[in-house]
Order: C-alpha cells, then sequence, then structure tokens
C-alpha cells in the first residue's frame, strides 16, 4: 500500500488534471463570479475630459472677481471658452469649460449680481479632475484569469465593455452517499441522521458561479452509486462525499472503477479529510470526499474550491494564509498535517470547540482553520501559526 500523500504534492497532482473550460460572451452585468478568458482593455478615457470635482464655479485665471457668462453641468456641458476674468456655474462631473482653470467651492463664493468673489481665491488646478485620472484608453485594466467582482464589474462597463469573454461555468455533480442519510432533515428515524455534506458542498461553490446538480442521499449499494454516477454524464468536476473509507460498505472507489474512472490518488496525510479519493473519467475529475461533514468540508475547501477555480483559469486558485499568535495551547501533532477549527479575535486565533471530525458545531464557530504541520511538538499559548481563512471561501 502507498503511503498517503503531502498535501502540496496531492494539490499539484490535482490541479495537473483540472479540465481547461472554453470560454463564452457574456452580458457584463451578468459577470459577477465569473473567471476572464482575455484582458479587459479600456475602449475609452475617463475621466473623458477635465470634470470637475466640486459643485460651484469654474474660474479663468486670477482675478478680484470673475463675470458669471453660463452654466456647465453634468451631460450638458457650457459651449463657449473662458476668457481671464470670466467663470461658469458648474456642478460635480461636469466638463471643465476650455479657458478655465480651476474650480471655486460654492461654500467660499459669493454672488454680487452676477460677480464672483472668492474667500480664499483657488490656486489653478483646485477640484478639477484631469482628463484620464482613472484609466486611459488602450490601458489593460483586467487580464485573464480575474475573478468579476462588484468592483472590477463596475471597471469593465466604465472601460465601454457591455459584454465579457469569461470562462464558461463548470457543470458540478454533488453527490450524497449512505445508507443512514435521511433527505429530509425534519423526517429522520433514529437510525438515521439528516444528509448535510451534499448541501455544504454546494454552498461553497456557490461564490464559484458553478452549474451544480445535487444526486442523493445514494444508497449505499454499487448499483445505485453507478445510477447516480450514469446522471454525471455531461460533468467537468464530480464531488461525491462518504463511502471513501475503508470499510465494507464504503463503494465509492469500487462504483468509480465500475463506471470507467481511473484512480489518480488516495489517501492524503491530513486530518481531517485522509480517505480522499481522486479519479479521472475522460475529462471528467471525480473527488471522492470523506464522508465525516468537518472532513467533508476541509477536503473541499483544499482541494475541490482550488479545482474550480483552477478550472475557471483563475491566476491564483489556493486560499491566503497569515500567520496568526495562538491563544490556546495546542496540542503535538501526529503523522497527519492537522487543520484546527479556530477563531480569529483581534489578531490572534482560539480553538473554536471539538476539534473532532463529526463537530459541525465547532465547524459552524469557526472563521478560519490552524494549520498544524505533521509531527509538530505541542505549541504554548502565545507562539505564531499559519492560519487559513475561511471567510476568503
Ligand atoms: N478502519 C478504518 N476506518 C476508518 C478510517 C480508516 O483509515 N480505517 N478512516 C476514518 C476517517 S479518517 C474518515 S474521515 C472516515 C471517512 O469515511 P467515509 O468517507 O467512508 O464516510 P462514511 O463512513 O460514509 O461516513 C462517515 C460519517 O459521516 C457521515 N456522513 C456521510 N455522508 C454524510 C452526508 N452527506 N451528510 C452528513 N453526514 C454524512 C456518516 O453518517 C458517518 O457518520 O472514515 C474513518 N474510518
Ligand atoms: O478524515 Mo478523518 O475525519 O480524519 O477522521
Amino acid at each position: 500500500m502507498t503511503a498517503p500523500l503531502g498535501l502540496e504534492e496531492a494539490q499539484a497532482r490535482l490541479l495537473a488534471l483540472a479540465p481547461q473550460l472554453s470560454s463564452e460572451r457574456i452580458a457584463t452585468e451578468a459577470a459577477l463570479g465569473r473567471v476572464l478568458a482575455e484582458d479587459v482593455i479600456a475602449l475609452r478615457t475617463q475621466p473623458p475630459a477635465d470634470l470637475s470635482a466640486m459643485d460651484g464655479y469654474a474660474l479663468s485665471g486670477d482675478a478680484q472677481a470673475w463675470r458669471l457668462v453660463g452654466e456647465s453641468r453634468a451631460g450638458l456641458p457650457y459651449s463657449g471658452v473662458l476668457t481671464d476674468g470670466e467663470c461658469v456655474r458648474i456642478s460635480t462631473g461636469a466638463m471643465v469649460p476650455p479657458g478655465a482653470d480651476r474650480v471655486l467651492l460654492q461654500e467660499d463664493a459669493r454672488d454680487d449680481n452676477g460677480a464672483i468673489t472668492a474667500a480664499p481665491p483657488p490656486p489653478p488646478g483646485r477640484h478639477i479632475r484631469p482628463r484620464g485620472l482613472d484609466f486611459h484608453a488602450e490601458d489593460v485594466l483586467l487580464t485573464r484569469g480575474t475573478r468579476i467582482t462588484a468592483a472590477r464589474l463596475a471597471l469593465a462597463l466604465a472601460a465601454g465593455h457591455g459584454t465579457l469573454a469569461v470562462t464558461r461555468r463548470a457543470r458540478v455533480v454533488v453527490i450524497d452517499s449512505g445508507d443512514e442519510l435521511s433527505a429530509d432533515p425534519a423526517a429522520c428515524l433514529p437510525h438515521q441522521i439528516p444528509a448535510s455534506n451534499g448541501a455544504m458542498i454546494a454552498a461553497m461553490l456557490a461564490p464559484l458561479d458553478c452549474e451544480v446538480n445535487r444526486i442523493g442521499p445514494v444508497p449505499d449499494t454499487q448499483a445505485a452509486l453507478a445510477d447516480a454516477l450514469a446522471r454525471a454524464e455531461d460533468a467537468d468536476i464530480v464531488i461525491t462525499s462518504g463511502g471513501a473509507s475503508v470499510g465494507d460498505h464504503d463503494l465509492i472507489k469500487p462504483a468509480l472503477t465500475e463506471w470507467g474512472a481511473e484512480i489518480a490518488f488516495w489517501k492524503i496525510a491530513i486530518k481531517p479529510g485522509k480517505p480522499l479519493l481522486v479519479a479521472t473519467r475522460g475529462d471528467c475529475v471525480i473527488l471522492g470526499l470523506p464522508g465525516n461533514p468537518v472532513s467533508s468540508f476541509v477536503t473541499a475547501f483544499l482541494f475541490a474550491l482550488p479545482l474550480l477555480r483552477a478550472a475557471a483559469g483563475e491566476h491564483d486558485p489556493f486560499a491566503r494564509t497569515q500567520k496568526l499568535r495562538t491563544r490556546d495551547d495546542l496540542p503535538a501533532v501526529g503523522p497527519r498535517r492537522e487543520f484546527l477549527r479556530a477563531v480569529e479575535a483581534d489578531g490572534e486565533v482560539c480553538l473554536a470547540g471539538s476539534q473532532d471530525s463529526s463537530a459541525l458545531t465547532a465547524l459552524a464557530a469557526a472563521d478560519c482553520l490552524i494549520d498544524r504541520p505533521a509531527h509538530s511538538p505541542a505549541l504554548p499559548a502565545g507562539e505564531a501559526v499559519r492560519v487559513f481563512n475561511l471567510r476568503n471561501g
């Protein structure tokens, strides 16, 4: 039997298998959460002209008083050219007329029958946003592989893009498996538990904007699993949970083999999450997550999310980590690298409760995972530890 793989080696082997999704062109307004398939290059300059940053008066030159000759409104510019000693009323976002070189704040202005005086007089350039302050036509604003956030969506629109080329949505099938699982959490018999992993995994994938099709709970028979897998023919990625271990009723591995999948690797030296199984069938990648809910969560976080980000072509598919001080004494670590459920407060971390791989209460309280290397000795409170932030998804 081969030894369980280390985390980074397993992640690298998985990402090397990631399907490369094709691209499609969609409305920019619909692109939230999608990944750019090409660079976004500015089609226009922003602002397109010198604009006023304040409501007030656009002045021409230094003077004791400026003669009011008109108005420049946002979307309705003044059509003339100002000469020294002239001014126009101007609103925020309106074009500064040719000849004007500064803007006087309305609150600092006095209007004596069209003679505008200033206290204090503004220096040249004051309150003018110069043309191109934000970006110029032809600037590369966003690069291929960037995921669209609300701000990036606004930037693409401002740059003149009504549509964007993005990676198509991954088709993901999520399968719950286990004889003990009840589909209805409100109608659970004493020998049953509610199926919760599939919904949890789908919720973790939601920010990555995939097409998720849920199947199950599927009973622990090879025929039932074969039926479920047959429904996943079109999937780019199949994620199962449960049945990944070595018990007599852990049938994911044989069911995958029967389906024609090839096992790429099985078992990772991490806790929780040891029985993770990875297989391929054509371009489809199958992740067999362990059934314990926390093991399912941690392996989805460390493997499924990076796999989907990589399939979409995202630059950096891995979650970010930071170093924080632990407020609790941490126990020694065995041969498996451990991911402890923890809560961050004021730049420190403390354990979130039971570290059993079935304990959803601690997972639900946690907002980060403390990463403890295999074979680490016990660590006293106050020492620095590496932490994965779960808020980053
Ligand atoms: N002899 C050994 N036994 C086990 C080993 C081992 O190496 N040798 N590994 C243990 C580890 S580590 C884990 S993790 C679990 C994983 O087992 P499975 O992936 O086969 O999961 P199941 O046995 O099917 O279920 C485990 C546990 O999780 C609950 N479960 C399963 N699916 C769901 C779901 N969709 N929603 C909610 N809860 C679910 C299930 O009821 C079980 O309680 O194996 C150890 N055993
Ligand atoms: O992965 Mo298992 O949850 O380590 O017990």
